[in-house]
């Protein structure tokens, strides 16, 4: 264990004694047996989930059937009423407030719309966590800011505009950037394509792709968008019934027996996306 309890990355390789080399994928979050109800409603109650380094992972579910409150749950923003939460390996209930606000700079987050500050420009956006976390200069924030708006895209002359002035997708772009500003390992982004055209929706999947590979992200998106599903997500999970009903790669989700999955996949819009063969085969 590190020195603050959270272990750093290096540590972590090497642990696992595989004599052939290889490791054993890195747990991330670890959710076990949730329960999550407001009042007499339960949102969820004996939720698995393992969220892998690395990886993309897309969570569908039916509107309202809590993706939004999982993910508010596990970022601590959303009490439970049972179940445990490891986050890098530790028990978030039982990190101390220092070990908590260090791991909260670990982990990025992309809410719904964006929800950019609309009183702010784009570049004063994505130095809100940096000025609530780094005790930086000025102008080592304006520096990063700019770079940070570099990675997702944007253009430099972005950095001094109002969230008005930009379309939907330089909007998404911005709210990246910010969930980016710590240069965290997890990023949870929901519903990061909505709103955006076909072709701005995959721009958004590419650079998601890109920043994995180039940064190692973790990538937590909540997503209804197929196209994601199909292109961008390395595994799929799936709530229904207040639980993960089915997780793994999207041949996991199109071979599912369960009635939402086989209307969600099997459905015309979804059908439209398989290869000949795969359609036969589903459908
Ligand atoms: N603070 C709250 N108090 C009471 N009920 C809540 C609260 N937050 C969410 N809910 C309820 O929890 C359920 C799950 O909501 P949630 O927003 O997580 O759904 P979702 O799967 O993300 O839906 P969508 O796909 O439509 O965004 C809904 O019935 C919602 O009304």
């Amino acid at each position: 264990m590190g020195e603050h309890g959270i272990r750093p990355a290096a540590a972590r390789h090497g642990e696992d004694g595989d004599p052939s080399g290889r490791q054993a994928p890195e747990v991330v979050i670890r959710v076990r047996n949730l329960k999550v109800a407001f009042g007499e409603k339960v949102i969820m109650d004996g939720l698995d989930l393992d969220v892998m380094r690395g990886e993309i992972l897309g969570f569908v579910g039916g509107s309202g059937q809590g993706k939004s409150v999982l993910t508010r749950t596990i970022l601590g923003l959303v009490r439970k009423q049972r179940g445990t939460i490891d986050i890098f390996g530790e028990n978030v209930d039982r990190l101390a407030s220092q070990q908590r606000r260090r791991l909260e700079r670990r982990i990025g987050v992309m809410f719904q719309q964006g929800a950019l500050f609309s009183a702010l420009t784009v570049k004063q956006n994505i130095q809100v966590p940096m000025r609530e976390y780094l005790a930086l200069p000025p102008d080592l924030l304006d520096e990063l800011a700019m770079v940070k708006l570099d990675l997702v895209g944007l253009p430099q002359d972005a950095a001094d505009k109002a969230p008005s002035e930009l379309s939907g997708g330089m909007i998404k772009r911005a709210a990246l950037a910010r969930a980016l500003a710590l240069d965290p390992e997890i990023v949870f982004l929901d519903e990061p394509t909505s709103g955006l055209d076909p072709i701005g929706a995959a721009e958004f999947d590419d650079l998601i792709v890109t920043l994995k590979q180039t940064l190692g992200l973790t990538v937590f998106m909540v997503t209804h968008d197929l196209d994601s599903l199909y292109d961008a997500c390395d595994r799929i999970a799936a709530l229904a019934d207040r639980k993960v009903i089915a997780v793994g790669p999207l041949a996991t989700m199109l071979a599912s027996d369960h009635p939402w999955l086989k209307a969600y996949f099997g459905g015309e819009r979804a059908m439209a996306r398989q290869p000949a063969g795969e359609r036969e085969q589903n459908g």
